[in-house]
């Protein structure tokens, strides 16, 4: 069952002294996000990153301790791949300028609203770090943390492994203990977001010919199936419920459009999320759908999946599959009721929210729905219970692209295909085989 909706208090107005604070007690919001290489030269180092996150590559017990010589090697061997997609949109990921955007624009809204703010952002595989981001905020002096991910579905993979970080941080410095926070873990049931998406939609379907006869084609990255099914990642059904509400918002607009749900941007043989979006693009086609409304749902941003794996790889297949007329929703980016949301989120977080008459506890609060809100800890305790330490990201002057340095790094990772061929020889367990065949 679909939850019903989180009350916005979109619209009131709060004061600082309506906020429950002391003249001495300063607010920051930390933005959670991904990170994306903003030249061709940081394709490479990131996909290290990313690859070294064991929230992304989950090794058995017995090999973590390759996961480093793992990720040199993949990272190496993706590289060259990827940076195709990053040249094809202009050679760098636009994330970190659109999601500082966000944060000026969140900024300008709480001001508005009566809170001064300040807004972080913490990147999980790119500049700027999610370290770097609470060495300032410890720096500033703040008092109360407000901890939202960008991510309006929560997973393992992102979410999940941006706040065992945190939690990481927060259990590594004595000076964080004072500090008072809030994680919003998801966000896709809420009003001011789910006003936002539809919006967008409808305003895309209206530049159609036939606009009620548009298939509206949610595409939502995927993840290997056995997170869900296996480690308990509740990304699939918060996604299906996601697009219900959606959809359910357009119903009341008055569209009812005929829609779908595909995983695009699987990484690697073994299973993940279905139905893939390039096979369902080319079974809509063949079913005769002739007007298709592409959505991107997992994320909050413009970047390479939109711009260049749906812009022109699933449009051109789309084309090809029969589809005469193609279109694509924007990415929310800075849209004001999408950020005006966000500001909701911040103010019901503040002290005065939760003893104050009148106030609405979250759709979690009330329903037990979805990851609880609250802090790192108990966000992780539901999810990520067994969790384990993580592995610092890559700094660039550490990187070291010395000979000395590569020339380990290849010998490690060299001894790591060789551990790992004979475990898989000898156990049957694929795991280089699942991540081989890019
Ligand atoms: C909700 C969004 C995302 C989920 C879930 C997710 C899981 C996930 N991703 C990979 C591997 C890669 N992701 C890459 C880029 C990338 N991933 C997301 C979002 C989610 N990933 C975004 C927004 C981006 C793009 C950032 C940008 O630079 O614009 C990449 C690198 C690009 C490429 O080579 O395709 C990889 C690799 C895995 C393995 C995974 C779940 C386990
Ligand atoms: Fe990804
Ligand atoms: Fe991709």
């Amino acid at each position: 069952m679909a939850p019903s909706r989180e009350a916005s208090d979109t619209g009131r107005n709060w004061q600082d002294a309506d906020a429950g604070l002391r003249p001495t007690e300063r607010v920051g919001v930390l933005l959670l996000n991904l990170g994306g290489p903003e030249t061709l030269a940081d394709v490479q180092p990131f996909l290290y990153n990313l690859f070294a996150d064991d929230s992304i590559i989950r090794l058995p017990p017995y090999a973590r301790f390759l996961q480093r010589p793992l990720a040199k090697l993949i990272s190496t061997l993706r590289a060259p791949k990827s940076s195709e997609g990053y040249k094809a949109i202009g050679g760098g990921s636009p994330l970190r300028r659109i999601t500082e955007e966000q944060a000026e624009a969140l900024a300008q809204s709480l001001k508005g609203r009566g809170l001064d703010a300040k807004v972080y952002v913490g990147m999980r595989y790119w500049t700027p770090f999610i370290d770097d981001a609470m060495e300032q905020i410890k720096q500033d002096g703040m008092t109360h943390l407000i901890v939202i991910p960008l991510y309006p579905q929560f997973s393992i993979s992102t979410s999940g492994s941006s706040l065992r970080l945190l939690e990481d941080i927060f259990e590594s410095d004595p000076a964080f203990n004072d500090l008072k926070h809030s994680v919003i873990a998801s966000w896709y049931f809420r009003e001011g977001y789910l006003n936002a998406m539809a919006e967008l939609i409808q305003r895309e379907l209206q530049k159609f010919d036939n606009p009620e006869k548009t298939e509206i084609f949610f595409s939502a990255h995927g993840v290997p199936v056995s997170y869900v099914e296996q480690d308990g990642d509740p990304y699939r059904d918060e996604m299906e419920q996601c697009v219900g509400m959606i959809m359910d918002e357009l119903a009341n607009r008055g569209w009812n459009n005929h829609f779908s749900l595909a995983y695009q941007s699987r990484v690697g043989p073994v299973e993940w999320l279905q139905p893939y979006t390039d096979a369902k693009i080319k079974e809509l086609g063949a079913s005769g759908v002739k007007q298709l409304l592409a959505v991107p749902i997992s994320f909050v941003s413009e970047h390479i999946e939109t711009l260049e794996e749906i812009d022109m790889e699933y449009r051109e297949l789309a084309i090809e599959s029969g589809v005469k007329q193609w279109g694509r929703v924007p990415a929310l980016n800075t849209n004001a009721t999408f950020i005006d949301d966000l500001a909701s989120m911040v103010l019901e977080k503040l002290p005065s929210a939760a003893p104050r008459p009148g106030y609405t506890p979250s759709i979690n609060e009330t329903m037990n729905l979805g990851p609880p809100t609250g802090r790192v800890e108990d966000i992780l305790q539901t999810y990520d219970r067994e969790r384990r330490v993580l592995p610092p990201p890559v700094r660039m002057w550490e990187w070291g692209w010395t000979k000395s340095a590569e020339t380990w790094n290849g010998r490690i990772a060299m001894l790591a295909v060789l551990i790992i061929l004979l475990l898989e020889v000898t156990t049957g367990q694929g795991v280089l085989t699942q991540w081989l065949a890019l």
